[in-house]
């Protein structure tokens, strides 16, 4: 009663503990360290609670059994004899058991049926459902499924831990079944030498004094070996705190006093050449780029798909470090200067930043954090970025939040006899839909807020406004223009116009290296790989009729 009572209290403050500790530990962690496939960033608060629940049941289970030895040894009938003879058998057990759990390991299958198997089965996941339906490929996957699991055959697809303790050869079961044997040898021998003291109800004690023994130790013996697993688990959670990232902080404060504040960044990229961590790709994804950018110049960066144009921008941003070559801010390595300085001068707007599960006020104000409920700050940004208009469509404003994090469930509810626990649940469910170029406005809202700061000396923009019509991607570029006047500013674009005109320089990039570098004349002119990335935007235009407005008559 007692416990019932005090667990789940417990539980829950060393589940809020872990959570806070596990929150802080995750946020420091830098780009590589976080993708790394190391398990101690993955720990989770519940493991704590585990580890805390399988510790207590196993000191209850060691005073119990200790009590029970106690018990029964002093017992006439029994004896110290009898109780080592009933434990041979549990301890044998233990000695000869095969367990993953404590020992470090790595578990795979290289084995190409099995993969196809499981990558055949993820395909049922909500996660693909409207891409499996789009493309009526359900028969397809039954079929591809029933291929592989035949051609899987005869090879145990049974978890790799199962299959490591699965017994090597049978002496063990031999001598296992022998040590049961035990106590019953033990009492049928004392019944022969003094049959007196014996009688049936004394036997049937016996008997169930070995079982209940043996059934104890089995138990005490698993719950340690969890104890082994909840010992690991803590260590994890508390080495998750002292995880070392791969992203050295430098001392030099940025800017430095002698160089102007309120100018751009200089930047310089010497034989740079950096891979991603784990990438199986044949080339890296920049070899041996070199280039300029003079503080307060507009660059803009063109390329192919995976040229390696987003990639300058992830370095810059200090998200990565360069496996070799040198990035110079103001005449300095970048790795020299403080990393919360640096990021606090620059102002990023790429495809990867997301809606925050928080409100709309908050997704543009967290570009100024310091300011996150200025609303006048954060309208004026979101007129900056467009989405005023949004902000005005929503009954709560700033304060709508879009998308919710969900904790709504539902378990076993039938359409027909559930209808309206069904319609709790959809309305718990709903979130607010907006459109993807609505959500690019909210996310370039932010980067003009963050604008606010007034500490921004570089302004990276990666092809931010796929979704966005042609008057919004027009405005917003017209607007980050003005915004960024004497800022070093690096748009990374597919789309040739709007900015191309005013660069000051415009790198080319192809296959991972710098393949022209210039102003916009000069690489038309020189008829080369710009030229023909230019071209193939510019002939649409040309070959396709002019249209004239409709004038009245
Ligand atoms: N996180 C990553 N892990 C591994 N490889 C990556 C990662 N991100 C990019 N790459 C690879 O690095 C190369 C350069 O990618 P990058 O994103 O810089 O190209 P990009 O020119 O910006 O392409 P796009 O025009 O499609 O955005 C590509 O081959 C890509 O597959």
């Amino acid at each position: 009663m007692f416990r019932e009572y005090i667990s789940p209290q417990l539980d829950s403050l060393i589940q809020l503990h872990f959570e806070d500790h596990l929150l802080r530990a995750q946020l420091r962690l830098d780009m590589p360290t976080a993708t790394d496939s190391g398990a101690k960033s993955r720990a989770t608060a519940y493991d704590a609670e585990r580890a805390f629940d399988t510790l207590c049941e196993a000191s209850m289970r060691l005073f119990g059994l200790g009590s029970q030895l106690l018990f029964i040894s002093q017992q006439r009938s029994a004896g110290a004899l009898f109780t080592v003879m009933a434990i041979i058998r549990p301890l044998l057990t233990l000695v000869n058991e095969r367990t993953l759990w404590l020992k470090p390991h790595v578990a795979y299958s290289d084995n190409a049926s099995y993969l196809r198997l499981r990558s055949l089965q993820s395909l049922s996941t909500s996660y693909y459902r409207s891409d499996v339906i789009a493309g009526d490929i359900a028969g397809w996957i039954t079929a591809e499924y029933h291929r592989a699991r035949d051609a899987l055959g005869s090879v145990a697809s049974k978890d790799v831990w199962s299959q490591y303790s699965m017994e090597r050869t049978p002496m063990n079961k031999i001598f296992g079944e022998w040590a049961g044997e035990l106590p019953t040898l033990y009492w049928a021998l004392s019944a022969m030498l003094r049959p007196e003291k014996f009688s049936m109800t004394s036997i049937a004690i016996l008997q169930q004094y070995s079982s209940s023994l043996n059934y104890s130790l089995q138990m005490l013996f698993w719950d340690l070996s969890q104890v082994g697993r909840a010992v690991t688990d803590i260590k994890i959670l508390y080495e998750a705190a002292n995880i070392k990232n791969q992203i050295i902080d430098g001392d030099v404060a940025y800017p430095r006093p002698s160089t102007d504040v309120s100018k751009g960044m200089d930047i310089e990229l010497r034989n740079v050449s950096f891979a991603y961590p784990g990438d199986k790709a044949k080339e890296s994804a920049l070899q041996d780029v070199s280039f300029r950018i003079p503080a307060g110049s507009l660059v803009v960066i063109v390329g192919a798909n995976g040229s390696g144009k987003s990639t300058i921008i992830k370095l810059l941003t200090r998200l990565y470090d360069a496996d070799s070559g040198t990035i110079l801010v103001d005449g300095l390595p970048i790795q020299d200067y403080r990393l919360a300085d640096l990021r606090q001068t620059q102002a990023t707007l790429t495809q990867d930043h997301h809606l925050y599960p928080l409100t709309l006020g908050e997704n543009i104000g967290l570009g100024y954090s310091e300011h996150v409920d200025d609303l006048d700050m954060i309208m004026a940004s979101a007129k900056d970025g467009g989405a005023a208009g949004l902000l005005d469509k929503f009954k709560e404003g700033a304060q709508t939040t879009l998308e919710p994090i969900s904790t709504a469930f539902g378990y076993q509810l039938d359409d027909d006899k559930h209808k309206s626990l069904k319609g709790i649940l959809t309305k718990l469910e709903k979130t607010t839909e907006v459109s993807g170029g609505e959500k690019q406005r909210l996310v370039a809202s932010r980067t003009f807020m963050r604008f606010r700061t007034g500490k921004i000396k570089l302004l990276c923009v990666d092809e931010p406004s796929s979704a966005l019509d042609p008057r919004g991607e027009f405005e917003l570029f017209e607007r980050l223009r003005e915004t960024g006047d004497g800022k070093t500013m690096i748009f990374v674009t597919h789309r040739f116009g709007h900015l191309t005109k005013y660069a000051d320089v415009i790198i080319c990039m192809k296959e991972g290296k710098v393949a022209e570098l210039g102003t916009h004349k000069d690489l038309v002119a020189s008829g080369g790989e710009y030229a023909s990335l230019y071209n193939v935007q510019a002939q649409a235009f040309t070959e396709s009729e002019v249209v004239q407005p409709a004038t009245e008559t």
